[in-house]
C-alpha cells in the first residue's frame, strides 16, 4: 500500500494538478480511438543502402497511393508520377527542374503538398503531427495545414504567408521540409526483419538511416550477429565477417568505414597465398576494382578462409555440447592426396589453400597467425564507429518480437520433423521454443556487454547463433562454407533446412507457434526473413493459409537471380495488411529524370473484418496502463 502510495504521489508530481491529469486522460482515451498507424517491415536488406533508402522514401508505394486517393482525377498519371519522384527526392528534383518554375508552379505545388500532408495526418493527434513538423517551418505549416478556404479573409492572410515565403526565397526549402515531411506520415513504425548486413557495399548507412529514423525496431539476423559478435569480442565472427566481406569484394566497409587496418592481414596474405580462381571476390558493377586489388582480396579471403577454419575446429573442441565434431574437417583431410571423407564418400579437393596448415595440428595457429588475430580483434573492440553501431542493434533489437498480435522472426524456431519443438541442450538444461530463443538473446547481451573476454561460453554462442544446427537465426543443419570452396560435387554444398521450413507451410504448425509465443488471435501472423522467396520458381511468400508470412525477396543483388525480384515488404495499417514484391531498383537518376520508381506489385493478405484503432494495439494496452494508472490517482485524490 506504501509503495503504491508512493508511485501515485510520484504520478501526481509530475503531472502538477487535477485539472492536467483529467486533460491527460481525455488525450490519452482520444489517441486510443484514431486508427492504427501503419508499421512497414523490410528485411534482408544486405547493405543494399540505395534500394531500401528508396523505400523508407516512398514508404513502399504508400506515398503513391495517398497520392492516387487525394488527386485521383484532378491530377493526371504523368503530374502524380512527377509529384511522388518530387516527394521522394526533393533536392534533386528541385534542381532538376529549376528551369521550368515558377510562382504559379511553388503556389500549386505547396498547396498540393499540404493537402497531402493533412490527409496522411488524419490518423494522427494534432500534437503528434505537430512533433513531426520540420522545425525551421513548423509555424507556418501549421498555419497552412489548419486554413478554412471557404474563409475570404482568411484565403488572403494564407496567400500572404505564401508570398512572403517566395519574396524570402525559402520556396524551396519549405518544399523540401513539406516533401520529407510526407514521408514522416505515411509510415508511423518501421520493422526490420534482419540481416542489414553483409553481402552489399553500405551496411554503415542503412544503420545511420536507421538511427535517424524517427520509429523502429530490429529483430537480428544470422548476419547481425556475426559483425555484433566481432564487436563483442568473438575472434570467429570477426574471421566470418573480414571472410565474407573479401568474398563480395567489400573490405573497403571494414577498412574505410570502420577505421579497421587490414594491412597485417594483407602483409601475411600476401606471404602465403597465390591467386586462387575461388577465392576471387565476386564483383559487380559497382563493386569493381583493379586487378591488382582484387589479387590482394583474393589473397585475404584465403587468410581469412583458413584462419576462420582454424579457429572452428578450436572452437568445435572447446564446446563438445555444440555436437559440432563433424565440422573439424581441416582434421579430416588427407593431405597425402588432397581428399576427404565425408558421409561415407571420399571426394578430391581443389583450389587448396593450406600452406599454413599443419597436417599433424591442423588447428593450431602459429604465432605469427596468433598475432595477427589479436592485433585485428583489438582493432574491432576500439572502432567507435563499429561500435556506436552495433550498440544501436543491441538496444532496438531482440531475438524475436511480439507486436500488435504478430510474431516476428528472422529465421525460425527450430522444430523436430514431427512438428515438436526441437531442443538444445546445453549446461544440463535443455532449451526449445520460445526459451530457446530468451536463453539466445540472455547470453548475447552478456557476451556483448564483455567485449574483453573472447572464448567463454556466451561469447562462442554468437558464433552458434551464425551456424549451429539449433540456432534460431541460422535454422539449418550444417553451413557447408568448406565444401563449397575446396569441394566441386555440389552434393556437398546442400544445406539442409530446418524442419520448420516444410512445416511452416501448414496453418497448425502456425497456429502452435504462436501460442508457444503467447498469441492465441485469430488475425496473428507469423513474419520472418533469411530465406529467399523464388518467384521465378513459383515459390510465394504467403504460406499456411495467410497466416505465415515471409518477406525476404532478396534486395541482395547478387541473389536477384535466383529470387526473381528484389525484395518484398509488408504493409500493415488500419484495414489489414498487403505484401509488396518490388522490382529491382534502377537509380536515383531514374527516378528525377524519368519519374521511374520500383514498380511493385500489392497483394492484400487479409482484411480484417473490423477496422483497426490504437486502442487494439501494443501501444495501445500501454496506454490503457497510463489511463488506468491515471483513474487510480484521481481516485485516490479524491479520497
Ligand atoms: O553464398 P554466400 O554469400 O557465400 O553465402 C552462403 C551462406 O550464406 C547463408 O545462406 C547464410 O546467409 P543468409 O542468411 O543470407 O541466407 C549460409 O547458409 C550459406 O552458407
Ligand atoms: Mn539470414
Amino acid at each position: 500500500m506504501i509503495e503504491q502510495n508512493k508511485y501515485l504521489d510520484l504520478l501526481y508530481k509530475q503531472h502538477g494538478s487535477k485539472e492536467n491529469i483529467i486533460s491527460e486522460i481525455i488525450n490519452l482515451k482520444a489517441i486510443q480511438n484514431l486508427p492504427k498507424g501503419t508499421e512497414h517491415f523490410v528485411s534482408d536488406l544486405h547493405g543494399e543502402f540505395n534500394a531500401f533508402q528508396h523505400l523508407l522514401r516512398n514508404g513502399s508505394g504508400n506515398v503513391k497511393e495517398k497520392i492516387n486517393e487525394v488527386f485521383n482525377n484532378e491530377l493526371t498519371h504523368d503530374e502524380k508520377q512527377t509529384l511522388a519522384s518530387l516527394i521522394y527526392y526533393p533536392e534533386q528534383k528541385l534542381k532538376h527542374i529549376e528551369k521550368q518554375i515558377n510562382t504559379d508552379w511553388y503556389r500549386q505545388t505547396i498547396d498540393q503538398l499540404v493537402r497531402l500532408i493533412k490527409f496522411s495526418a488524419s490518423k494522427y493527434t494534432r500534437s503528434k503531427l505537430r512533433k513531426s513538423l520540420p522545425k525551421r517551418f513548423s509555424y507556418i505549416i501549421e498555419e497552412l495545414l489548419y486554413q478554412v478556404k471557404s474563409n475570404a479573409d482568411k484565403e488572403e492572410y494564407y496567400n500572404q504567408i505564401i508570398s512572403d515565403v517566395l519574396t524570402l526565397k525559402q520556396g524551396n526549402a519549405l518544399i523540401i521540409d513539406l516533401c520529407y515531411t510526407i514521408q514522416r506520415l505515411v509510415v508511423d513504425h518501421l520493422h526490420v526483419v534482419g540481416d542489414i548486413y553483409d553481402r552489399g557495399p553500405e551496411p554503415d548507412k542503412i544503420i545511420d538511416a536507421l538511427i535517424n529514423y524517427h520509429s523502429v525496431d530490429i529483430q537480428w539476423g544470422n548476419h547481425d550477429i556475426i559483425w555484433i559478435g566481432a564487436a563483442a569480442g568473438s575472434p570467429l565472427c570477426m574471421m566470418n565477417i573480414i571472410r565474407i566481406s573479401a568474398r563480395y569484394n567489400n573490405l573497403d566497409i571494414i577498412e574505410d568505414t570502420y577505421g579497421i587496418n587490414l594491412r597485417p592481414l594483407l602483409t601475411y596474405a600476401e606471404k602465403y597465398y597465390l591467386d586462387n580462381p575461388m577465392f576471387r571476390p565476386k564483383t559487380t558493377p559497382e563493386t569493381t576494382s583493379s586487378n591488382e586489388e582484387i589479387l590482394e582480396t583474393t589473397k585475404m579471403h584465403q587468410a581469412a578462409a583458413i584462419l576462420q577454419f582454424k579457429l572452428e575446429e578450436q572452437l568445435v573442441s572447446r564446446r563438445q555440447e555444440f555436437n559440432m565434431d563433424h565440422r573439424k574437417l581441416l582434421t579430416t583431410v588427407d593431405y597425402t592426396d588432397l581428399s576427404i571423407h565425408l558421409k561415407g564418400k571420399k571426394y578430391a579437393l581443389t583450389n587448396t589453400c593450406f600452406m599454413t596448415v599443419d597436417p599433424n595440428n591442423p588447428a593450431k595457429l602459429t604465432v605469427e597467425e596468433e598475432e595477427i588475430i589479436e592485433r585485428l580483434m583489438q582493432n574491432f573492440i576500439h572502432s567507435e564507429k563499429l561500435k556506436r553501431h552495433t550498440d544501436f542493434l543491441v538496444k532496438k533489437g531482440n531475438m524475436y518480437l511480439v507486436y500488435n498480435d504478430n510474431l516476428l522472426i528472422h529465421g525460425c524456431v527450430p522444430l523436430n520433423q514431427d512438428g515438436s519443438l526441437k531442443a538444445f541442450h546445453i549446461n544440463g538444461h535443455s532449451y526449445k521454443g520460445k526459451y530457446l530463443l530468451d536463453f539466445f538473446e540472455t547470453s548475447l547481451r552478456r557476451a556483448y556487454a564483455n567485449p574483453h573476454s573472447h572464448n567463454d561460453i556466451d561469447t562462442d554462442l554468437l558464433w552458434y547463433l551464425w551456424s549451429g544446427e539449433n540456432s534460431s537465426l541460422f535454422g539449418k543443419k550444417e553451413m557447408t562454407t568448406f565444401e563449397r570452396y575446396f569441394i566441386e560435387d555440389k552434393e556437398t554444398h546442400v544445406e539442409e533446412k530446418n524442419a520448420y521450413y516444410k512445416l511452416r507451410e501448414r496453418q497448425e504448425t502456425i497456429a502452435f507457434i504462436l501460442s508457444e509465443f503467447g498469441l492465441h488471435k485469430e488475425d496473428s501472423h507469423l513474419i520472418n526473413g533469411h530465406t529467399p522467396v523464388k518467384e521465378i520458381k513459383g515459390e510465394t511468400p504467403i504460406k499456411a493459409g495467410g497466416k505465415m508470412l515471409v518477406i525476404d525477396g532478396g534486395f541482395s543483388k547478387p541473389y536477384q537471380k535466383t529470387t526473381g525480384i528484389a525484395g518484398y515488404t509488408l504493409l500493415y495499417n488500419s484495414y489489414g495488411m498487403q505484401l509488396v514484391a518490388h522490382k529491382p531498383f534502377s537509380s536515383i537518376e531514374d527516378v528525377i529524370l524519368q519519374n521511374d520508381d520500383i514498380a511493385s506489385i500489392k497483394r492484400i493478405v487479409d482484411r480484417p473484418v473490423e477496422r483497426k484503432y490504437v486502442r487494439d494495439t501494443t501501444i495501445g494496452a500501454s496506454l490503457q496502463e497510463q489511463i488506468n494508472d491515471l483513474n487510480k490517482l484521481l481516485n485516490y485524490l479524491t479520497y
